[in-house]
């Protein structure tokens, strides 16, 4: 059935640590690692304009000359972020992908931008599910994904980001890549999510960059977790990571610092999975109160459990 317009919720996503594996098809490529999928997240609504949807059977015709013709994508439409007008790239990828140039997208979040959050492959991946619907396109979950995921990769905002919104939880990026190429499982887990972010790093400078070192500190990360499911050692692989890879910014490091110490001095022991930084922004992120507990004045969310998803609104 076709509907002219519709809304997608995808979840925020912090990695904690990963290894990038470009490709020259962007459907292998990707990256290996873990993170958190968030409750806080992107709001994607998509509108077709009249005529951009194959009308119902025994539908009236519009009159000659007022509209597009059946299917046609028309005009370009306009992009708005948070109210103001905007542009994503990995978005516009994806509507020109499913024939869509002309939706009007509004994309509603209250994640910042550039900090970690994976703000564009949820975008991407939002567009896609709601384009779909909108424009009623046919296509299956493992498509949209697979179109968001390319979006996402060949605009170098992002690897693993995309995979990682559809499934939701805590996901693990076994293999690198799109549905039918990646592999995925999830640490089974819930947790109350604590974040600050400091401000933007360039995603697209860390991955143009060499990435050597990196990826070896993401592998090692990968194997202590894999060994080991539970969400202390996600947060203790994501911290040495950061670390080996070079990448802790200070205002995160003294952060965890301060979220180390208020543990230790607690009355629980020092038995909380603790902060580590948000891969890649300058973002700490913890699991629990330990942000709070540390004198920080965090924004507070949980792991989402569904991934994303289309809702009515
Ligand atoms: N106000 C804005 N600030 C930063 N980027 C913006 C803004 N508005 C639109 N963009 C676009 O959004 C995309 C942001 O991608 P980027 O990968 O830097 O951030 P992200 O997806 O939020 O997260 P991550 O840091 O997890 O990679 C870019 O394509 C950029 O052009
Ligand atoms: C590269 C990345 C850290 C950017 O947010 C993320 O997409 C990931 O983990 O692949």
């Amino acid at each position: 059935m076709s509907s002219q317009r519709a809304t997608a919720f995808v979840p925020g996503h912090v990695t904690a640590f990963f290894s990038a594996h470009p490709a020259d098809d962007p459907a292998v490529a990707g990256s290996r690692g873990a993170g958190v999928t968030l409750t806080d997240g992107v709001t994607v609504r998509v509108s077709a304009p009249e005529g951009a949807v194959d009308a119902p059977e025994g539908a009236v015709d519009a009159p000659e000359g007022t509209v597009d013709a059946p299917g046609s994508a028309g005009d370009a439409g306009e992009t708005t972020i948070d109210g103001e007008a905007g542009s994503i790239g990995a978005v516009d990828d994806v509507l020109a992908e499913l024939d869509a140039l002309g939706a009007d997208v509004a994309v509603e979040t209250d994640l910042p931008i550039g900090a970690g959050f994976g703000v564009s492959g949820a975008a991407a991946l939002g567009a896609a599910l709601a384009a779909n619907e909108a424009f009623d396109r046919g296509c299956s979950e493992n498509d949209l994904v697979r179109i968001a995921h390319a979006a996402e990769v060949g605009r170098g905002t992002g690897l693993g980001d995309v995979v990682a919104q559809a499934r939701g939880g805590v996901p693990v990026r076994l293999e690198p890549g799109a549905p039918g190429v990646g592999e995925l499982d999830g640490v089974p887990a819930t947790a109350r999510v604590e974040y600050v972010a400091f401000g933007e790093l360039s995603t697209e400078e860390v991955l143009g960059g060499d990435t050597t070192a990196l990826s070896a500190a993401g592998a090692e990360a990968l194997d202590r977790l894999r060994a080991d499911p539970r969400l202390p050692t996600l947060m203790n692989a994501a911290r040495a990571f950061a670390r080996d890879a070079d990448l802790l910014v200070s205002e995160v490091e003294t952060a965890i610092e301060a979220v180390e110490s208020a543990d230790d001095e607690g009355t629980e022991g020092g038995d909380d999975p603790g902060a580590a930084m948000a891969m890649l922004g300058r973002t700490v992120f913890a699991l629990g109160t330990g942000l709070s507990d540390a004198g920080y004045d965090p924004e507070v969310c949980r792991i989402d459990a569904a991934g994303a998803r289309l809702v009515d609104r």
